[in-house]
């Protein structure tokens, strides 16, 4: 699968994602500058963690303009793969590629952890390498990530089952119903606010970000 990873002018996870999928996985990846309008090579789109546009306005609310945002969300709609990881993530609500929002953290600072995580589904392309219920811990830091959608749009990714990762035991921000991560409806666009690629490499002493990817690539045999 060819990857590749979107950098916007602030991002500062697009390296750290590109080492995941290249140099660990193996796979073909690119970087994507935010100003390119075709994306036709790509089978999975990265959209990084960072501070885009410096985090003015709102979080991802500027970035969701850049010309190759139009290309994501066709991308998207052809049911190929997109993710958003924190600032991505971010970046995907604002573009309308998933509900809710990401608001301040309920303490209004800037949190940087590591955060136990209930992996909801393993029914998804992306979370095939986790077995249902299992706790898992990713690196979070981020000061916009409290997940909030009004009643009727929470209840509706609560019963069409787009929860994929919660917050389990401590809610680091405030997030609705501890939620970490959500996906579309059809489940190839996948959002979450921790950080995968920054739990990937064993010298680092966690892979649990590994098997969101090598899930992805049917590959998670390969690494145990
Ligand atoms: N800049 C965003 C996201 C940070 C990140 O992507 O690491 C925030 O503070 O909420």
């Amino acid at each position: 699968m060819k990857f590749g990873v979107l950098v916007f002018p602030g991002s500062n996870c697009d390296r750290d994602s590109a080492y995941v999928t290249r140099d660990l996985l193996g796979q073909p990846t690119r970087m994507v500058w935010h100003q390119e309008t075709d994306i036709s090579d790509i089978d999975v789109i990265i959209v990084p963690g960072g501070f885009s546009y410096g985090d003015y306005l709102r979080c991802g609310a500027i970035a969701r303009f850049s010309p190759v945002m139009q290309e994501v969300v066709n991308h998207a709609q052809k049911g190929k793969f997109v993710i958003g990881i924190c600032n991505g993530f971010q970046v995907l609500t604002e573009a309308g590629l998933l509900p809710g929002v990401l608001t301040r953290n309920r303490d209004l600072h800037f949190i940087c952890d590591r955060s136990p995580l209930k992996v909801e589904r393993n029914n998804l392309p992306w979370t095939h390498g986790y077995t249902e219920g299992e706790v898992i811990t990713l690196p979070i830091a981020h000061g916009e990530g409290r997940f909030y959608a009004d009643k009727d749009t929470l209840a509706a990714i609560e019963d069409n089952g787009q929860v994929v990762f919660r917050y389990h035991g401590e809610n680091p921000n405030g997030s609705l119903n501890n939620i970490a991560g959500i996906c579309n409806l059809q489940g190839n666009v996948l959002g979450m606010m921790p950080h995968p690629e920054r739990a990937a490499d064993q010298a680092l002493g966690n892979t649990d970000g590994l098997r969101l990817f090598a899930g992805l690539l049917g590959k998670v045999a390969a690494l145990i």
